[in-house]
């Protein structure tokens, strides 16, 4: 692919890039110059990011910052303009097929055949995998009770309500207990109990070997449950590390602050006070 970050010539002397760093195959995920525009604007602008095997990581931002196009490059969802995304050490972009099979993804504004039951959808997601029968029907089980759904699993999707069907969704991520696990904002409209109920699970998913990425806007849940923390803002990485490096011994969100901006200084919106005189 071509690299829009390559500095343009204007002159007849060639101008060179900047060596960049190769991606590392030792890394769960590798990605190194990552593009991506929407006619005029730029969504994500030049990434690069390494996500240790086995690390709990998350990856925060303000709105429009620029995740969910760069977990959508990472996952397969949709195409860079420029760059390389390594899974494993497998380059995802010439094998896509090889790096989704290593890969489980809750994607944004999921869309699900909400016509099958809870207990079916998963079952689909199973043997959409390659896997056996009798094995998809136990881990449906056990992931419906994880997620408090077991009474609910004859229910059609259709029919959930927003916090059940982003749990569902997960599940489907989960059955063929991927290697890397790639999760776009798991916990919004999920009850504090399913909360943390997944988020114990996840813990120990990531125990037994496994990656984790999730996107979230919520720093104290970020800062409690993941080892290692990516921060964006305009399309750019504006840190990373481990958490506790990232936070520099404060708070993770006073340091998201620190490092994004967009505090306003302002007196806020004066009409919002007059509210009671129009009465
Ligand atoms: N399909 C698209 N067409 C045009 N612009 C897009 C498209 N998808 C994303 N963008 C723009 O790219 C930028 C990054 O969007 P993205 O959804 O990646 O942000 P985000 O960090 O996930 O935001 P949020 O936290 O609000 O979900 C935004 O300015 C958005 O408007």
């Amino acid at each position: 692919m071509s690299d829009p970050s390559a500095p343009e010539q204007t002159t007849g002397t060639p101008v060179a890039a900047p060596a960049a760093r190769p991606p590392d195959p030792a890394a769960a995920l590798s990605i190194r110059g990552l593009w991506k525009r929407f006619g005029q604007k730029t969504a994500v602008a030049g990434i690069d990011l390494d996500v240790p095997r086995g690390s709990f990581y998350g990856f925060v931002g303000p709105n429009g910052a620029g995740k969910t196009t760069t977990l959508s490059m990472a996952t397969g969802l949709l195409r860079p303009d420029a760059g390389t995304v390594m899974v494993n050490g497998t380059d995802f972009w010439s094998a896509p097929d090889a790096g989704k099979a290593q890969m489980g993804v809750l994607p944004d504004g999921v869309r699900l055949f909400d016509r099958l039951t809870g207990a079916q959808l998963l079952t689909y997601s199973g043997l959409l995998r390659g896997m056996d029968r009798d094995v998809v029907a136990e881990r449906a089980d056990d992931l419906l009770r994880a997620m408090d759904l077991t009474e609910d699993k004859d229910t059609f999707v259709v029919d959930y309500s927003a916090g059940m069907t982003k749990k569902i969704a997960l599940g489907c991520a989960l059955i063929h207990a991927p290697r890397v696990l790639v999760l776009d904002e798991p916990f919004e409209a999920v009850d504090p109990v399913s909360a943390a109920n997944i988020r114990d699970m996840l813990a120990d998913y990531v125990r037994s070997g496994a990656t984790v990425i999730v996107s979230s806007h919520v720093m104290d849940l970020v800062q409690r449950m993941c080892s290692h923390v990516a921060v964006i803002a305009d399309g750019q990485i504006r840190a990373t590390g481990t958490v506790d490096d990232v936070r520099a011994g404060g708070s993770l969100e006073d340091r998201f602050v620190e490092l994004v901006g967009g505090r306003h200084q302002t007196e806020g919106l004066a009409w919002l006070r007059t509210s009671s005189d129009s009465d």
